[in-house]
């Protein structure tokens, strides 16, 4: 994400706020800068209310900003959509088809309506995994075929950026794993997806890049990878004598917080190293456990900040490590 060219969106100071019931205002999105990257699929994360639907209306000319800067496939938005909408698809709210007509003839009616060539249908449907359901009447869909329908709808244009806000909504289990895919599928192909979500989880499994959105703001953005590798290292040891085996790694290098009873090791490295030092000097590790920092952590610790002043801008720093999920090689030697 590093020129211009490179975004498929680019939104810079964007605002939005409404008037509330009382005569208050209600600040929906806040000085929100967000840089999605061509290609692949973009989590677009925040809890319910931080205003990710009110961005994707803005970006889409559903709803209009204060102020702020939007553009769209490099074209400024909404100015230009009209240059640029035919190159995005988007599922904001619950797609509506006709119950009693099949999948296809209802895509069929999708393609005559937006002047669109029917023989894309069954491609699309083949694309969501619906082929071998087309024929077969809307009603008797599950949510999770519905909202594949609904995506399929938005490929008949052939889009280049898809935008979708929060597919996988009352979803069971199977439909979550079918759209999951779909949208998976779909940043494989080279199209850019912005996916609005709650689930960090989700989005750690769909997303290759991802940004984080508290009270309409940015909190921080980055490939996942990147945004779960930065402690990726860490790991929690126990020892019977943590104030020596603590002297003796920070002696070594290492930078060591307690934690508890236990001490965390920042960028270990190698574990051997860790368990080679200590024992040389008879102190015998009781646990060893990596700790790896997932989606959902740095979620909750960005985010748990409720605390969140108003006037924090963007790109706060990430807070230290508080909860950490996730662990999973534990050695015992005693
Ligand atoms: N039309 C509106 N009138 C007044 N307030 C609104 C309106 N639309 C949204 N809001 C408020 O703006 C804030 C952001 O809402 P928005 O729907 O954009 O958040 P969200 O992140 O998409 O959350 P959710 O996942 O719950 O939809 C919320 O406080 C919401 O109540």
């Amino acid at each position: 994400m590093d020129t211009l060219t490179d975004l498929a969106i680019d939104i810079r100071g964007l605002r939005k706020s409404y008037r509330t019931l009382r005569g208050g205002q209600r600040i929906a999105v806040d000085s929100l800068d967000l840089q999605v990257p061509q290609g692949g699929v973009h989590g677009f994360l925040g809890p319910n209310g931080s205003g990710k639907t009110t961005t994707i209306k803005m970006l889409l000319g559903l709803v209009r900003p204060d102020r702020g800067s939007m553009s769209v496939l490099g074209h400024p938005v909404p100015d230009r959509l009209p240059q640029v909408i035919a190159r995005i698809g988007a599922v904001v709210e619950r797609p509506r088809f006709f119950p009693n007509f099949s999948g296809r003839l209802n895509l069929e009616l999708a393609a005559d309506a937006g002047g669109l060539p029917r023989a894309r249908v069954d491609r699309v449907l083949d694309q969501v995994g619906l082929l071998a359901r087309a024929k077969d009447p809307y009603r008797t869909y599950s949510l999770g075929m519905q909202q594949r329908l609904a995506v399929a709808s938005t490929l008949l244009k052939d889009p280049e950026l898809l935008i979708f806000d929060e597919p996988t909504n009352g979803l069971d289990p199977a439909g979550i794993h079918e759209v999951r895919e779909t949208i998976r599928n779909l940043g494989r192909e080279g199209r850019t997806v912005l996916v609005s979500s709650h689930l960090l989880s989700e989005v750690e499994q769909m997303a290759d890049t991802v940004s984080i959105i508290g009270k309409g703001r940015l909190l921080t953005s980055g490939s996942v990878v990147e945004l779960l590798g930065a402690r990726a290292s860490r790991m929690r040891i126990r020892v019977d004598d943590s104030t020596r085996a603590a002297q003796l790694l920070v002696q070594n290098g290492l930078q060591v917080v307690p934690d508890g009873t236990a001490l965390l090791v920042e960028s270990a490295g190698d574990p051997a190293r860790i368990t080679r030092l200590l024992a040389d000097e008879g102190l015998y590790l009781r646990e060893l456990v990596s700790v790896r920092r997932d989606l959902e952590a740095v979620y909750l610790e960005l985010t748990d900040g409720e605390g969140l002043s108003p006037d924090q801008g963007p790109g706060i720093e990430l807070p230290p490590l508080s909860r950490t999920i996730a662990s999973r090689t534990t050695a015992k030697e005693s």
